[in-house]
């Protein structure tokens, strides 16, 4: 996250470190969001490749052990099977995590509530994102979580030729575009959007510009969950 503050401490209970096991050690490479005690969404960029991951719930400083995490494992990775690598501009960046076991959860760890099928919010709604991410483009992560207000840009601004023009397609949702913007690591977390008093997870983080995080008119960009509403329920099914 480049701009915006350091988080109060697990005050976004439903975001979630996706970490790899590399070097005999895990590390952050991704944000997602806890949607049911055994299911994380997250980005399809951020797992389409073949690795050993973790998931901690309930993190503030990811450096450090504080007592309120919870490590999972991961039994069984769903990528929209309409993802395709190589192109970021189709769309479809979203998949879905299998815990090994239920979350326990608490004031530090809660399900995010997603939107209704279908819902577009308008231009200026309040967003916030939030993530470990590089704190400047080419940067380094954050150790402690950050927020950082990131207003809706609507799809009528975004997709125009000075703005990310084709590329944004509207199964995504735009935000931002000024100094404030998402980076690398925070891929795969949640855009938090205030509707009728509560957050809401509109977003999950997919793309910035390849010249820079926070560049200017080009937004981050979000898929849009309200768009793969029967997706996320076909898949994490209660059953
Ligand atoms: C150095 C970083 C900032 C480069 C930048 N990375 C990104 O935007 C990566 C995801 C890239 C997926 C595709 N491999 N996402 C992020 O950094 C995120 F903001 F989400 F945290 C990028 O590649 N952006 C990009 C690439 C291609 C396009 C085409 C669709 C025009 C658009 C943006």
């Amino acid at each position: 996250v480049v701009g915006g503050e350091v988080a109060s401490p697990n005050s976004w209970p439903w975001q979630i470190s996706l970490q790899y096991l590399s070097g005999g050690s895990y590390h952050h490479t991704c944000g997602g969001t806890l949607v049911r005690r055994n299911w994380v969404m997250t980005a399809a960029h951020c797992v389409d490749t073949s690795r050993t991951w973790r998931i901690v719930l309930g993190d503030h400083d990811i450096y450090n052990h504080e007592g309120r995490e919870q490590y999972m494992s991961v039994s069984q990775v769903v990528i929209h099977p309409n993802w395709n690598r190589n192109n970021v501009a189709a769309g479809y960046d979203i998949a879905l995590m299998r815990l090994s076991s239920d979350a326990t959860l608490n004031s530090y760890v809660k399900l995010a509530t997603l939107p209704p099928s279908g819902q577009v919010l308008p231009h200026n709604n309040a967003c916030y994102i939030t993530g470990w991410g590089r704190t400047q483009t080419g940067g380094s992560l954050s150790a402690k979580l950050k927020q950082a207000y990131l207003p809706v840009v609507a799809h009528s601004t975004c997709s125009r030729s000075d703005w990310w023009g084709s590329t944004v397609k509207n199964t995504m949702v735009c935000a931002g575009g000024g100094s404030l913007s998402g980076c690398q690591g925070d891929s795969g977390g949640p855009l938090n959007c205030q509707v009728s008093g509560q957050y809401v997870v509109h977003g999950v983080t997919s793309f910035v510009s390849s010249s820079g995080c926070n560049a200017y008119q080009k937004p981050t960009v979000f898929t849009r969950v309200s768009a793969y509403s029967s997706w996320i329920s076909g898949v994490s099914a209660i059953i």
